[in-house]
């Protein structure tokens, strides 16, 4: 199930003064069963080239082909490949207006054709893999927490069973605990049902821990795609962008140009903890509590 972007150029109110050039010549690939993370500034041209995955819009100029077929030829069935390619927008709980939780998830299998019973299985499916409490199946979604409210978002997609899912800033306006268990939750499910996960996020410290290929949007062009570590590797092109590097790469090239011998490279507090405690044992030992062999 692939994804491929071929010279995409997409402009906003055309011809108009109020013209905006959101995507500048984009060529990418996105091949089965990837987590990629995407980020940029705010404006930089994220959502709006998320929207050309799932044919929401249609380039300007440049082709989207899926498994290698253009999504814009006239008899191209769009409506099938959204299905396909489920899309969560920002704030998804602001799209929940069913009277209940297992019936609002329900909606995109039985508009898929699936019978009431079969959707109802899918819909349960979807909740317990995003976490959702099977008591709070039959309650109101305006009755749950805001994190609640965006997992069933999120399971009214997943229920859909996509290939390819995409998150803009799924964990927005959520704290520390609700952001980490929703994301963790994402990762499994890319794990157990091996589905492709494009996830929008501000966060490097988010795209660090998760993501394995980071595209980073600028001013409507793609400056980078690659692992995080490379992307991260070139901080200060990032800061000049207005982004950072997660903050353990500052530390760790900090630690490495005053002489320890760490991998800089490090993104991840797991990551840094086993280089600093291994550079210390050899550089510093007698730093080291006696016996402490974390390293
Ligand atoms: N409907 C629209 N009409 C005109 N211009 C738009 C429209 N939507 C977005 N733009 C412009 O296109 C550019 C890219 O916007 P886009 O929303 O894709 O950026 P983004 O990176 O997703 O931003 P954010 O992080 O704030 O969501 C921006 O300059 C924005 O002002």
């Amino acid at each position: 199930m692939s994804i491929e972007l071929k010279n995409v150029t997409f402009t906003y109110s055309q011809g108009t003064a109020y013209e905006s050039h959101a995507l500048k010549d984009i060529n990418l690939v996105i091949p089965d069963g990837q987590f990629i993370g995407v980020i940029g500034h705010t404006g930089s041209g994220k959502s709006t080239l998320i929207q050309h995955f799932n044919a929401l819009i249609q380039p300007t100029s440049g082709q989207v082909l899926y498994n290698g077929e253009d999504v814009w030829a006239e008899n191209y069935d769009r409506r099938a490949l959204r299905s396909e390619v489920g899309l969560v927008f920002q704030y998804p709980e602001h799209q929940l207006f069913e009277n209940t939780v297992l019936a609002d998830v329900c909606f995109g299998p039985m508009n898929q054709g699936l019978s009431k019973e079969q959707a109802e299985e899918e819909a349960k499916k979807a909740l317990v893999h995003v976490g959702v409490k099977e008591e709070n199946f039959t309650k109101s979604p305006f009755e749950l927490s805001g994190g609640q409210k965006k997992r069933v978002a999120i399971a009214g997609v997943l229920a859909m069973n996509p290939k390819i899912l995409i998150l803009d800033e799924p964990t927005a306006g959520l704290d520390p605990q609700g952001r980490d268990d929703i994301l963790d939750q994402i990762a499994a499910l890319h794990e157990m049902r091996g589905i492709t996960i494009i996830l929008v996020s501000h966060s490097m410290e988010d795209i660090a821990k998760y993501v394995e290929r980071l595209i980073v949007m600028n001013h409507g062009e793609m400056v980078f795609d690659d692992t995080p570590k490379n992307v991260f590797s070139h901080y200060k092109e990032l800061e000049e962008m207005g982004l950072a590097a997660p903050q353990i790469t500052y530390i760790m090239h900090a630690l490495s140009e005053n002489g320890l011998d760490v991998d800089p490279t490090a993104t991840t507090v797991e990551e840094a903890k086993e280089t600093i405690l291994a550079a210390l044992k050899k550089q510093k030992p007698s730093l080291l509590k006696k016996g402490g062999s974390e390293a």
